[in-house]
């Protein structure tokens, strides 16, 4: 069983979450009414929206546009990408920490299904083809593979040297994995819709909790995809603990698990497109991922649990400098007790939210292929499975299973790049103001001061030791 579906006793076994595998995503999802945590119009869609232009035409630079005429002759990797094999082959879209891991994983099936590794800048197009290739130490082990994959970069500008070819030769893309991270996801995937439609699935792998969970990705696609054409998304939850050692370079410092499921699909397309069960077979049963499926109602329920983790383990290892397991060695220490508040207030949030009717269609959509369970039963059993008993022994199994990796937030800020926080606490915070406003009754005062403060202290880039964590965060 995975680590994100441990269950209090055998009261999880119920019908309700027992997945069958391999999964009928297209049973599973229907188009459903919201489920939201604004009341307004996210950021990421209005930007996406404002942008009128039509989709772009995108150029597949691969290294034979880098080589020299004569060198480029000699080479046909390009050609060998052709849309003959579009069914099988997997396009993975930013090759960080989850890109490296999945695409290992994916070479390793037996037949290897073709892969197009893509690239977001020209300069890692050079440096694969003097590297030697991708790299992954696991367990004392290096997994290297360069011939395995196809490479490429997309771009509006079409490559001066060598062949000039379109995205996907100008075909629909069937299977795209997008690893970027969270913030650049949607705007990469919006910017691929010339090469999208009901026959391609999407997948994407950050963590965090998916943007297109109603009503958004509803709106999102009414308005990409006005004739029903959009293509089916799909996401990942990834336990696994990976660790950057630079370019195409990583560490699987914690192998643990990791699960796909389907978000939205498009229906209307029917039958159902053969990519989201040839993706979701590929990466269930790939080598090393350890992977399932999950209904669409399992995925949200795992999505949520997973924030929990990534909200507390990432800015805390963030803001302390430190590894994952140095958080879980005092249990009576200043981080035990920060950690129990942003557990009591994240438990508030998820078991109110799973109370509020728009929550209903999520959690009983999968009622179609399984004995049907009330929505009452199944809302008491989040109850229990969100409690603060439940998350507390949930994230200290994960923090043991992880203690040896460096969190995704904080080899962030010590690359100085941009955090993820927004995606992980602030997507808590915001649940908790939507929740309080909508609810009509009685309203709802739920209490996100530690995970405020915690936003802030990553955002400004404070380092603090044990004393100031607890003049930080505790009352
Ligand atoms: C599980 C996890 C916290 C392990 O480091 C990972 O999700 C991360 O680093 O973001």
């Amino acid at each position: 069983m995975s680590m994100w579906t441990r269950a209090p006793g055998r009261r999880m076994q119920s019908p309700c979450f027992v997945c069958p595998y391999p999964p009928e995503p297209h049973r599973l999802a229907k188009p459903m009414a919201a489920y939201s945590t604004q009341s307004r119009q996210p950021a990421w869609l209005t930007s996406l929206m404002s942008d009128t232009s039509p989709a772009p035409r995108l150029y597949a630079w691969s290294p034979d546009n880098l080589r020299s005429s004569s060198e480029s002759n000699k080479t046909s990797s390009a050609d060998q990408s052709g849309s003959h094999d579009l069914d099988h082959r997997i396009f993975i879209l930013g090759i960080g920490n989850l890109g490296r891991l999945y695409a290992s994983c994916l070479s390793m099936h037996t037949p290897r299904p073709p892969i197009t590794l893509v690239v977001h800048r020209q300069e890692l197009l050079s440096q694969w083809i003097h590297g030697p290739g991708l790299e992954i130490s696991r367990l004392g082990r290096l997994y290297r593979g360069k011939d395995e994959f196809q490479i490429e970069w997309w771009t509006e500008q079409a490559p001066t040297n060598g062949p000039v070819r379109e995205v996907s030769r100008a075909s629909k893309i069937r299977n795209l994995i997008v690893a970027t991270k969270a913030a650049a996801a949607m705007p990469e995937a919006d910017r691929l819709r010339r090469y999208l439609d009901s026959s391609s699935s999407v997948t994407f792998l950050q963590n965090g909790m998916s943007k297109l969970w109603p009503p958004y990705g509803q709106e999102y696609v009414a308005k990409r995809y006005p004739h029903n054409d959009a293509p089916n998304f799909l996401a990942c939850v990834t336990n696994h603990g990976v660790l950057s050692e630079g370019p195409f370079k990583s560490v699987h410092a914690s192998p643990a698990d990791s699960a796909i499921g389907p978000v939205l699909l498009n229906t209307t397309a029917r039958p159902l497109a053969p990519s989201v069960a040839y993706l979701t077979e590929a990466i269930a049963s790939a080598p090393y991922l350890n992977a399932r499926s999950l209904t669409r109602a399992e995925l949200w329920v795992s999505q949520l649990q997973k924030l929990v983790v990534n909200s507390t383990i990432n800015p805390l290892t963030a803001v302390l400098r430190c590894k994952n397991g140095a958080l879980f060695e005092n249990p009576d220490g200043v981080v035990a007790k920060v950690i129990a508040r942003l557990l009591h207030e994240s438990s508030a949030i998820l078991q109110t939210l799973i109370n509020h009717p728009s929550c209903a269609e999520i959690l009983t959509a999968s009622a179609d292929t399984k004995p049907a369970q009330s929505l009452d039963s199944m809302r008491e059993e989040l109850h229990l499975r969100f409690s603060f008993t439940e998350l507390h022994s949930m994230l200290y199994d994960i923090g043991h299973v992880v203690k040896d990796n460096t969190s995704s937030m904080l080899q962030d800020v010590r690359a100085g790049k941009s955090t993820e926080i927004h995606d992980f606490n602030g997507w808590l915070v915001e649940t908790a103001e939507f929740l309080g406003q909508s609810s009509s009754e009685q309203p709802c005062g739920l209490d996100v001061s530690c995970h405020r403060a915690l936003i802030a202290m990553v955002e400004s880039g404070t380092v603090v030791d044990e004393t100031e964590l607890a003049r930080h965060l505790l009352p």
